[in-house]
């Protein structure tokens, strides 16, 4: 037990930053915490721009060997042909992806993401050799009534129906409660540990409880520079998904140095 888990600061861009802009904020981050002398292999720090970027951040992060990585917003769960629209695993590991978002709460939302889609998607991005940011949380309904855990988990139990124990040893699950996205209406820290820790346990008993122990579990929601150390502080939030402070790069370089302002 004791896995030491390394912390993930996520940048999910959602539909803004264009590709010229994109390369600007990937300057901008890596530059900042170049300054601060930022320890990657401490925290991670992945930037998840829209699809049309992600050849310019590649061309980026290997031209200047930049540490930072970067993911997608979607994948399909097709390999390949007549999907218009849609967007292959193949393809996101050709431009060098480490990290996919599946499930975010704006696609199963707007785009009628259904729990089986969902985990057709964690598929394929494990078939790809990429990682998942497996998104799941409850609407304001469910926290209300009191039902956010056994929703989250029944979300988390569908999303890894019959994925293998080695697969889901690499996965990332970023909980993030839908009233808190884009509302600055952050989750308490206890209301994160409650839901990360529930989830940490589901997964003990999905496969094995050590494999568990090394998941990474993210809190999201209205995170900030000035409430990331609190969350960062409970046993199991292994960082965070970050949509708004993200697309300032000092600012998310704050979030990724919250070590750095821990004061207590
Ligand atoms: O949805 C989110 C990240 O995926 C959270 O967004 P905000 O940080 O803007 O609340």
């Amino acid at each position: 037990m004791a896995t030491t888990r390394t912390p993930l600061m996520a940048g999910n861009w959602k539909m803004n930053l264009d590709h010229q802009q994109a390369i600007s904020t990937v300057q901008k981050l890596s530059w900042t915490l170049k300054d601060a002398k930022h320890d990657y292999a401490a925290v991670e720090v992945a930037v998840i721009p829209p699809f049309t970027d992600l050849r310019s951040v590649q061309t980026l992060v290997d031209a200047d060997k930049l540490e930072l990585v970067y993911g997608a917003q979607d994948i399909s769960k097709h390999e390949s042909g007549a999907y218009t629209g849609e967007i292959s695993g193949s393809m996101l590991a050709k431009l060098g992806c480490t990290y996919v978002l599946i499930g975010h709460s704006e696609r199963r939302e707007h785009h009628g993401e259904s729990d089986d889609l969902v985990n057709a998607k964690v598929r394929a991005a494990f078939a790809h050799g990429l990682t998942p940011i497996l998104c799941v949380g409850e609407g304001l309904d469910v926290r209300k009534a009191g039902d956010q855990v056994s929703y989250t988990l029944a979300q988390v139990e569908a999303a890894l129906a019959d994925v293998p124990t080695e697969q889901i040893a690499k996965i990332v699950i970023a909980y993030e409660p839908v009233w808190a996205i884009g509302t600055g209406e952050v989750a308490t820290p206890e209301d994160a540990q409650e839901v990360c820790g529930a989830i940490r346990r589901v997964l003990g008993e999905l496969c094995d409880p050590d494999v568990a122990d090394g998941v990474r579990v993210l809190y999201g929601g209205s995170v900030k520079s000035g409430n990331v150390a609190q969350i960062m502080a409970q046993p199991d939030v292994d960082g965070a998904l970050v949509g708004g402070a993200s697309l300032d790069p000092e600012e998310f370089a704050r979030i990724a140095r919250y070590q750095s302002h821990v004061t207590a």
